[in-house]
């Protein structure tokens, strides 16, 4: 829950010296974007791990670059019936938003990022239409949109042209999608120089679309494109491939997540350093599952919803080429699935294709789709009774996890650990040995390990 608490950033990766990018622009931005709650992290946490299960609920504000409003919106303005005040800035205010000082007639990049806890988010800005040019460090298929959804954990380069009434000055705007919105939304100011910052846009922030409009949703996503001529996925030599079920469950009265039952609880040594030097008291030896069971209904709750703990991990054959596919299914409440933005580390995926309903052997034919270039990503939403499926190629020595982004359900098991190629790792940096096993191995005397 560190994240939470406010523990992330950003980093620009420029491309390197002599490269050249597939696009250009005259000036850029970096928008990161989180949400916020009132309740302490250690609050939540407890709440979590409580019986009975005390739910976060939904976040108090929404931050672009650490700036939001509470208890007041500047959106309101417009809307004379708003359920909030209007905000009353006086200018210099920590909270005011961030302003984005244009030129007219100029073309934008903006780097987005999402570290959110837990909301799905939608960008737009007035006026403006945005074409998204990178995804997950990744370049894509240019297309042009009004707006963009963002899941935890993703990142976009977006270009925008200044080529609206030079007068004005517009908002760009961030409201929460994929679950019922009880908070504002959160804003940013484009403003076109000359013109003061003060100067209101005359309008509104864009709508964020309706939160459960999945098909809309849906629509975003599979526009998301490998740009041409980058490499496509090798073809599936299903060298192996593993269905992941998630499934909310209970555990000794405990509100958790499981991946084909098992709820994933990290072990104290970490995995690194238990595999290079070999350490099976570490963690569970038996690998977890690669499947589940065929009669699995995942449009009600589960039959039997007891699960289990596990820090097991999946070992890949060094080099191998692996399909997974993320099966969502109804939570522990009829009629309800949720949006998980499945992150792996280590790792860029091909997002082969998303599809409703239970994946089903041919299945795998809708990813062949005629002219259809998968994106190389490493975040990938799972829609409510939905499944996507990925295709990785397991070459980056090392122990990784693969993980619900939402911090909550991370907390709560809502992830698996891979493993490749740790034969093929020179050292494993001493820092990351001072816990559990490893620590008293290499403190001598057990005293500097943390358990
Ligand atoms: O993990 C979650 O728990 C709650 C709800 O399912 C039970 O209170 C919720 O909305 C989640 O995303």
């Amino acid at each position: 829950m560190q994240r939470s608490a406010g523990l992330y950033g950003s980093l620009i990766v420029d491309v390197a010296e002599g490269e050249k990018e597939p696009f250009e622009y005259d000036g850029e931005f970096n928008l990161l974007l989180s949400d916020w709650w009132h309740k302490s992290v250690h609050e939540q946490e407890v709440g979590l791990s409580s019986n009975p299960f005390r739910w976060i609920n939904e976040p108090q504000s929404l931050l672009i670059n650490g700036r939001g409003q509470y208890n007041c919106s500047l959106a309101s303005r417009y809307n004379s019936s708003a359920a909030l005040p209007e905000c009353s800035l006086g200018g210099g205010e920590q909270w005011a938003p961030n302003v984005l000082k244009v030129l007219p007639n100029k073309t934008y990049r903006l780097r987005i990022a999402s570290t959110t806890s837990l909301a799905s988010l939608n960008l737009a800005i007035g006026g403006h239409n945005v074409t998204v040019v990178e995804a997950d460090g990744n370049y894509v298929q240019p297309f042009s949109t009004t707006d963009v959804d963002i899941y935890s954990g993703e990142t976009y380069s977006v270009l925008f042209t200044t080529n609206q009434n030079p007068d004005e000055n517009y908002w760009i705007s961030v409201g929460v999608r994929g679950r019922l919105p009880q908070t504002p939304q959160a804003l940013a100011l484009v403003n076109y120089l000359p013109n003061h910052a003060s100067k209101f846009p005359t309008s509104p922030p864009p709508v964020t679309p309706q939160w459960d409009d999945y098909n809309r949703s849906k629509a975003f996503s599979n526009r998301i494109q490998g740009l041409e001529g980058t490499t496509p996925p090798p073809p599936a030599d299903y060298d192996r491939r593993i269905m992941l079920l998630n499934t909310q469950n209970t555990i000794d009265g405990l509100t958790v997540w499981a991946i084909n039952n098992v709820s994933l609880s990290f072990p104290p040594t970490p995995y690194l350093g238990a595999l290079k030097y070999g350490i099976k008291a570490a963690f569970d030896q038996t690998p977890p599952p690669d499947t589940f069971p065929d009669w699995y209904d995942i449009m009600s709750p589960p039959a039997n919803p007891n699960a289990t703990t596990g820090n097991a991990i999946y070992t890949l054959d060094f080099n191998s080429t692996v399909d997974v596919i993320l099966q969502n299914a109804n939570t522990l409440q009829p009629n309800d699935s949720e949006i998980h933005p499945w992150h792996m580390h280590g790792h860029n995926f091909w997002v082969l294709g998303y599809g409703d309903g239970k994946f089903q052997r041919g299945d795998e034919k809708l990813f062949e789709k005629a002219g259809r270039r998968p994106p190389l990503k490493n975040t990938a939403v799972i829609f409510p009774f939905g499944w996507t499926a990925l295709r990785f190629v397991a070459d980056n020595p090392g122990a990784w996890p693969f993980h619900c982004h939402i911090e909550p359900h991370l907390h709560m098991g809502m992830g698996v650990v891979i493993a490749e190629g740790v034969e093929f790792l020179a050292d494993v940096p001493r820092e990351t040995l001072s816990c559990g096993l490893t620590g008293m191995m290499f403190s001598g005397n057990g005293e500097e390990g943390h358990n």
